[in-house]
Order: structure tokens, then sequence, then C-alpha cells
């Protein structure tokens, strides 16, 4: 195992040559309990190479654009331009951010490439160039491209009307920036009462707009430092009457991309933990005049003076202006798995060639990948990210075909709260692998860290977004309730219910055998039974606690931590459904066979971490559970020996890598050396010293 692990690394000569190593091999591989590997017939490197292509192929199903991701590589391998410097202070990194930005919509947008038009017809290129863009070091790139196109050009484009999109063609370009100014100092979540007004004057058919209160700032914007124009969500009030919130067009600044418009107020909320590239700042307005034209009037328009909307329900008619932002929320799912993949590659690479303690005190040292510490750690998250690629190309799918808006909605909120939390959680855990050297900013884990973060909280709060699966499919299960005929999302619900009435079999409770546990039925059974099982118990919780309270905001509120329970259920049974279906499909039996053994691993790691449940449910006797635990061990061994074929298989692109831990080359100390170089530089305080 361990030979195969530091042969596909190029070997060190000042630490020790390949005969010491196949030394080390032979001698750890007898300590290892389970020594086989992922190929039934284990083939040379050059067939895992062609492994590795196999799998990246399949992972990028529906999105492949290798036009886009190859001139995106060509303008992204300027090394002058995109290189992520840790040392840049904020104003020169905001600059820089600006100016790969603008190299992107040049070399992408304006070649027609990608269009902000293909939002609709054709979203697979979008996500085609966020899954290359998402791999660059410093995600503010990312994310000034996503409030840029898919935020405020979004805006435009799904909440204007055609008047609105002749803007279209400069924002994508760069030419025209703009920001996009929902969020205010007082409200995040709670959209539906933001404070900023939008008076209309009927003498002049125009609107007013203005920052009412304090808390009424827009803050957080992100491009507010360069953008000439903005998406401003504001209350359209007209003849007295509160509409409610609605979005308007609001230029900022003067076209010299400087000045600031009369009644405008802006500035900077200042540095943060990350994504420093990106110029957020705070927004006032103070009787700011707009043409009435400037509504994105889709939703609801101002005509004679008169308002008017084809969506009767102000709530029904929000949810639809917020139903349209949600490319944001999918692409957040897409660059986070980039990122959980950026972070299990350098943790790998590093596991692989770091070598500490051996079978002797004076003899060679093993790999820390050996470990079955580290392996119980890295393996699933390893599965967990060919899982997210089976989800990824199933929604992309699903976004591309728009045949249901309500199940493209859960499942991107579901999977952007899901896929968020678990990379956040997880790239701590990758740090803490590398040691001290995890803990360098030249591991880039820092940036990673402080990137996904924030992706639990913009793009929707993941809380909430959970709380709106679950609310969903609450609705939808009291729709269905009455026909006791459960489809779509629920037909697992169907499947379940004499199960959920008559109890578990015993025999099945306690059944314990390998056959049994690893397959395919086991892990949709166990993943189907408890999301039946937490939907109902939902709803019964609700429902009693509606009668206690009468009042359905408390009843909600007292229910919270079985309703996300819920959700994240649900959604990984999705996840499990799809990444099934998907190797089920595979035609290919060396990627079946491995993405089989991957998602053994993933199933029962996700029951693992939820045995309360499953022991409580008595889905699963003592013996059954213990089993679990003994077959998570051994197929994290198993697959360890293969770990560095399955991260290359992630196809990250190595130039973008950046992590002198995470290079191909595996010259791990060398290349860390390189990147640290340099002497102190004498600050005043040693000056005067000396
Ligand atoms: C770096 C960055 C960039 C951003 N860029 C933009 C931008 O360009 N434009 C823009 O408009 N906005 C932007 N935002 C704002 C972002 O969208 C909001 O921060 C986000 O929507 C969350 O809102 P909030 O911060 O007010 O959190 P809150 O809503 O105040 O939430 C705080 C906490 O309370 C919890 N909570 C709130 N309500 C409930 C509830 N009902 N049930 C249970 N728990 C609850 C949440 O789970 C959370 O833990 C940005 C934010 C950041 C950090």
């Amino acid at each position: 195992m361990v030979l195969k692990i530091m042969s596909s690394f190029k070997m060190e000569s000042s630490e020790i040559n390949a005969n010491d190593a196949f030394k080390i091999g032979k001698g750890y591989n007898e300590m290892l309990p389970f020594p086989t590997a992922i190929n039934e017939n284990p083939k040379d490197q050059t067939s895992k190479l062609s492994l590795t292509e196999k799998l990246k192929n399949w992972s990028i199903q529906g999105f492949e654009h290798h036009n886009i991701r190859d001139e995106l590589n060509r303008i992204m391998s300027d090394k002058s331009l995109f290189h992520g410097d840790v040392n840049l202070g904020k104003e020169e990194q905001r600059v820089q951010t600006l100016k790969q930005l603008l190299a992107i919509a040049q070399g992408i947008f304006d070649k027609g490439l990608v269009q902000i038009t293909d939002l609709r017809e054709d979203p697979s290129k979008i996500l085609a160039m966020m899954d290359i863009v998402s791999q660059f070091d410093d995600d503010s790139l990312m994310t000034k491209l996503i409030v840029n196109n898919f935020l405020f050009g979004a805006a435009v484009f799904n909440l204007g009307t055609e008047r609105h999109h002749k803007l279209l063609p400069e924002i994508q370009s760069g030419r025209l920036l703009g920001c996009f100014a929902m969020t205010e100092l007082g409200h995040g979540s709670n959209v539906r009462s933001l404070e900023t007004t939008a008076t209309y004057d009927p003498k002049t058919n125009e609107f007013i707009i203005n920052t009412p209160l304090r808390t009424s700032t827009k803050w957080w914007i992100g491009n507010a430092g360069h953008a000439t124009i903005s998406s401003v969500f504001a209350r359209l009030i007209i003849d007295g009457k509160d509409q409610e919130v609605h979005c308007f067009l609001v230029p900022i600044r003067k076209s010299n991309g400087i000045d600031l418009l009369p009644g405008i107020r802006i500035g900077d909320v200042g540095a943060k933990f990350g994504l420093n590239g990106v110029d957020n700042g705070w927004i006032q307005f103070e009787n700011v005049r707009i043409p009435a034209t400037n509504l994105l009037d889709r939703f609801g328009s101002v005509e004679g003076g008169v308002y008017s909307s084809p969506i009767k329900s102000p709530s029904r008619r929000f949810a639809n202006i917020l139903a349209q932002m949600i490319t944001g929320r999918i692409t957040i799912s897409f660059g986070t798995t980039r990122t959980l993949k950026s972070g299990l590659i350098i943790a790998t690479r590093y596991a692989s060639k770091r070598l500490q303690f051996g079978p002797t005190s004076t003899g060679p040292e093993i790999p820390i990948l050996s470990y079955p510490t580290h392996q119980l750690t890295i393996m699933p998250m390893i599965a967990s990210a060919y899982a997210f690629d089976a989800i990824k190309v199933y929604l992309g799918r699903r976004f591309q075909e728009r045949t249901d808006e309500a199940e493209i909605h859960v499942l991107a909120s579901g999977l952007k709260a899901m896929i968020s939390q678990y990379t956040t959680v997880s790239l701590m855990e990758l740090r803490r692998l590398c040691g001290g050297h995890g803990y360098g900013s030249y591991s880039r884990y820092g940036r990673l860290i402080a990137t996904v973060d924030v992706g639990r909280t913009f793009e929707g709060d993941n809380t909430l977004l959970l709380q709106q699966v679950a609310k969903d499919l609450l609705t939808q299960f009291k729709k269905e309730y009455s026909g006791n005929k459960f489809t779509g999302t629920l037909k697992y619900l169907g499947k379940n219910t004499s199960l959920l009435i008559s109890g578990m079999n015993p025999l099945t409770t306690m059944r314990s055998d390998d056959a049994h546990l690893l397959s395919f039925q086991f892990l949709l059974d166990s993943m189907e039974f408890r999301s039946s099982k937490l939907l109902i118990q939902s709803a019964q919780t609700v429902s009693k606690n509606y009668k206690q309270t009468k009042d359905s905001f408390a009843a909600w509120n007292q229910s919270l931590e079985i309703l996300i329970h819920l959700a994240k259920a649900h959604t990984e049974t999705v996840i499990v459904t799809k990444f099934i279906e998907s190797i089920n499909k595979e035609k290919d039996i060396e990627v079946r066979s491995t993405l089989k053994k991957l998602c053994q691993l993933y199933g029962l790691y996700i029951i693992r971490q939820d045995f309360e449940f499953f022991r409580n449910s008595n889905y699963l006797k003592k013996g059954k559970a213990k089993a679990i635990i003994k077959l998570v061990g051994q197929l994290c061994s198993e697959l360890s020996q293969n770990a560095l074929v399955l991260v290359k298989g992630f196809g990250n692109e190595e130039h973008l890598m950046e992590s002198p831990l995470g290079m191909e080359d595996g010259d791990l100390y060398e290349n860390i050396c390189k990147q640290v170089g340099g002497n102190f530089t004498r600050n005043n305080y040693l000056n005067s010293k000396l």
C-alpha cells in the first residue's frame, strides 16, 4: 500500500530512495488488515491515469464545454494576473480581482462563449465556467463574478423585461459594473421586511428612493466600490399603499465610475475573514429619483400611475421574485464541492509524502496516510466529494431542463446548505491533518476555510434554507396525505408506510453480514426509512405544538430541531439515490467498481453519523451497528490505497492548485521552502534597537 501511495509521487533523493520505499511498503503491508485494491485486476500506473480521466469525465457530465474550460485555463494561466499572493493588501486585492473579472469578461463573455442569457438558454455553460473559476486560489474572483453577472445581471434578466435586457451585453462585458443591493444593516434573511422605500411620484412618473432609517442602509453590498449602477430591493409605495418589496435599477456613480451621483452615500464595510478582493460596501439613498421604467417589472409594474401584477398574492409574488435568484445558490454548491476537492487533494498528497514514526525507532518511517485515524477522516470526505459530484450532475441537468421549478428549488436549497456546512467542517479537519504545515498561509487552508465559511451565510443562511426544504416537504405531504399516494420527491414515503406502521422485521434489524450491509438496497432502504419517519414525526410535532400554542409561527419554531433533521435527511436520501442511479448506469467496469465502493462508504458513513436516530427507531440492533463501524473502517483502509488516484480523479486543474503541500510533483519540502523563501523584513522596532 505504501508503495502505491509513494510511487505516484516523485521521490526525493535527499530523504529516501525507491528501494527503501519498497522495503517500507512491504513491511507495512504486512501490518495492514485489509490489503485489497479498488481494481479487481490491479494494473500499472498508466491504467490508473486513465481511470482518473474517466472519473473526471464522469463528474462533469452534462456541463463539459471543453472550449469554455480551455479558454478559461488559457486566460488564468497568466500568473502575472491570476496568482494567489497572500501578502497583497485589501486595496491591491480589490484592484487585482477587478482586473481578473475584466479579463474573463473580455475573454469569455465578449467572445460569446457564455452569456447572461444562458441562465435560461444553456445553464450548463455557466456551470462549466464556474467549475474552473471556483478552483482559483482566491474566491474573490468567483464571488465578484457571481455578484456582477449572476446576481445583478440575473436581476436585470430575470426580474426585468425587454427594455432592461438591452443592458446585458454591457453588464457581462464589464463595461457596466453593477451591484446587487438586497441586504440591509437591520435585515438579512427576512427580506420581506426590508425598509428602503421606492415611492412613486405621479407628477414626474418617477420613483424616489430613500433610506428612512439607519437600519435601512444597504449593507454587505459586493461590487459597491466599483459599480456605477445597483439593483436595489425596496418597498414599492404607490398612492400611499405599500405593494411590498420590488427591485429597481438605481444609478449610483457617474459614468467615470468614481464620482457618486447626488443623494448617494457609499462606504466600505471593511476587511473580512476572507474574500478581501471583493469590495463589499454600504449604500444610503436620499431622495434619489429614477424613471418609473427603472422598476424591474416582470412581476409587478406601474403603468399610467397604476400598479398591477400578474401574481395577485403578495407572498406568492415575492416568492417568485426571490426564486429567480437561484443561480447563485447552485453555483455555491458547485464551487464549494471544488473547494472541498482542493482541500482533499492537498491533505491527501501531503499525507502520502509526510513520514512520521515507523515500526522501529531507528528504521524508516511510514506515511501518515497509513494511519487508520487519517484514513477514517479523509476517505469518507473523498467519498462525499464523489457523491456531491453525482448530485451536482443531476441538479445541473434538472436546472437545464427546468421542468419542475419546485424540485430544483428544494434540491438547490438543501444542497447549498449541506455541502457548504460539510465542506467548512471538513476543511478544518483537513487542515489539522496537515499539522503545522496546514496552519501556514502557504498551505492555502486559511483561504479555503474563509471562503467556504461565508457560503453558509450568503445566498440564503443555511438554517433558513433547510427550513424551506422542510416546509416544502410538509406542504407536499399534506397535499398527498389524503390520497395516500405519494409521488415525485415523496415517492419513498409510499414505499415505507407499511414499515412505519408495523415496524421493522426483527431479523432484518439484526442482519449484519457484509453482503446485506454493502448492498445498495440496504443503503437506500435506510435513507428512505429515516426520511419517511422524520417526515411523519415532523408533521406530528408541528401539529402537536400548534394545538398547544394556537400560533403557527410559535409551533413551527418549537419544531425546528426535527425539521432541520428532516431537511438534512431528505437531502442525503436524494444524494444517495442519485449516486446509486448514476453508478448503475455507468458502463465502464473500472469506474463502476470504484464508485460502488465510494458509494458504500458514503452511505454507511451517513448511517454511522446518525446512529442515534437509527438505534432509537429500532432500525439497527447493536450487533448491526458494530458491523457497520467495522465495515466503514475496512472501506476506508481499502480505498486509501488508491487515495492519490481518487483525488487526481477529481479533475482539478493542476496549475490552479497553489499549495506547496498539494502539488502533483510531490516535491513537498522543496516546494514549501521555495514558497516561503525570503528573510524577515526588519521592522521599525528592531531597527530602533540596532
Ligand atoms: C461576504 C459577504 C458578502 C455579501 N454580499 C452581499 C451582496 O452582494 N448583496 C446583498 O444583498 N447581500 C450580501 N450579503 C449579505 C448576505 O446575503 C446575508 O448576510 C445573509 O442573507 C444572511 O443574513 P444576515 O447576515 O442578516 O443574517 P441573519 O438573518 O441575521 O441571521 C443570523 C443568524 O440567525 C439565524 N436565524 C435568522 N432567522 C432565523 C429563523 N427564522 N430561524 C432560525 N434561525 C434564524 C440564522 O440562521 C443565523 O445563524 C453578503 C454577506 C457577506 C458576509
